[in-house]
């Protein structure tokens, strides 16, 4: 990822508002979780703080933020940020996006090295430091919808299925791990055709993963090899096989770099089409996509971010 050189934050607009869009439904309860305080003694009047409860309330105030802000925050979890991404992008201008983990995964955090522990993440807003980060699209059913880390199909999306906002608030980060014991008792094989840049696949799969950055889930590092800032997607395939290959490939993926297993394909890309029997969803940055064929594109410097 290409950092700008260091500098004070926008300072073109300098009196410009910065908008804080915070999700108060995203994450477990915190007693950092309530940034307002703190941005207000680093930003002064131009803080705009906007709490909301639903996407919709979201996306109206990113829209206005685009026409007026110096930097748009968003104050959540993945879910937050995809809704933050995915309005900003209809927009004619887009000012830089700056993070507060407040949610549950936060990988998007993860993957740009923002501290998770929001006390450290809100100095890092001030760091003036921005770089440029691509973006991943999907389309299906007519629908385009933008991600910044992993699209997830196959068993992965069975676990997430029976995920239940109380598990999340248990469990944490955990939940994830929680979930996937039934599930892989029961794995399912995705007849799973797919066509990429260098040509066609024809492949048994348990497990599709499209990524633009490393983590998905949990926090867990699914596509180690991801960039931020390459211009391509990772591709992950998990061939589905016996129980022992199970095993095999999830002490790999823990232990070390289980894309060198000889059941997994990995591949990088610009675009891919995926079909599949039975039918995928994918669950992108945390969500649900359905209707295939899904058509995957990477989308290079689509957004600046702050980062620490
Ligand atoms: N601006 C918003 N205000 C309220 N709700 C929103 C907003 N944007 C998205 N949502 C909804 O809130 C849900 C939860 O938010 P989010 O995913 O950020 O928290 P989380 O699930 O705790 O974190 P993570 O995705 O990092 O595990 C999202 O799945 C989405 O449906």
């Amino acid at each position: 990822m290409q950092a700008s050189p260091s500098q004070p934050a926008m300072p073109s607009a300098a009196d410009a508002p910065v908008y804080v869009l915070r999700n108060a439904t995203a994450g477990p309860a915190n007693p950092d979780s309530d940034p307002r305080g703190q941005l207000e003694r680093m930003f002064g009047e131009r803080l705009v703080f906007v709490e909301t409860h639903n996407s919709a309330e979201g996306e109206r105030a990113v829209r206005e933020a685009c026409e007026k802000a110096s930097m748009v925050v968003a104050a959540g979890g993945d879910g937050t940020i995809n809704a933050v991404i995915n309005t900003m992008m209809q927009q004619p201008s887009r000012p830089p996006l700056g993070l507060i983990p407040l949610g549950t995964a936060n990988n998007l955090c993860r993957a740009l090295g923002v501290p998770l522990t929001p006390r450290e993440a809100y100095a890092a807003l001030g760091s003036g430091r921005r770089a440029n980060i691509d973006l991943a699209k999907a389309t299906c059913d007519g629908q385009q919808q933008y991600f910044t880390c992993v699209a997830s199909g196959g068993n992965s999306d069975r676990v997430i299925e029976c995920l239940r906002h109380e598990d999340k608030a248990a469990w944490g980060p955990w939940c994830y791990l929680r979930n996937a014991l039934p599930v892989m008792a029961d794995l399912t094989g995705y007849q799973t055709r797919l066509e990429h840049d260098g040509g066609e696949l024809n492949l048994s799969l348990w497990n599709v993963m499209v990524a633009n950055g490393k983590f998905a889930a949990g926090g867990l590092q699914v596509a180690p090899r991801a960039r931020m800032d390459d211009g391509l997607l990772d591709v992950v395939l998990v061939e589905d096989g016996t129980p022992l290959d199970l095993a095999t490939i999830s002490a790999e993926f823990f232990l070390g770099d289980y894309l060198e297993d000889d059941r997994v394909t990995f591949l990088r890309t610009r675009k891919l089409r995926v079909e599949a029997n039975p039918e995928l969803r994918f669950l992108a940055d945390g969500e649900t996509l359905t209707g295939q064929p899904f058509e995957f594109e990477a989308v290079p410097d689509a957004l600046e971010v702050v980062i620490p």
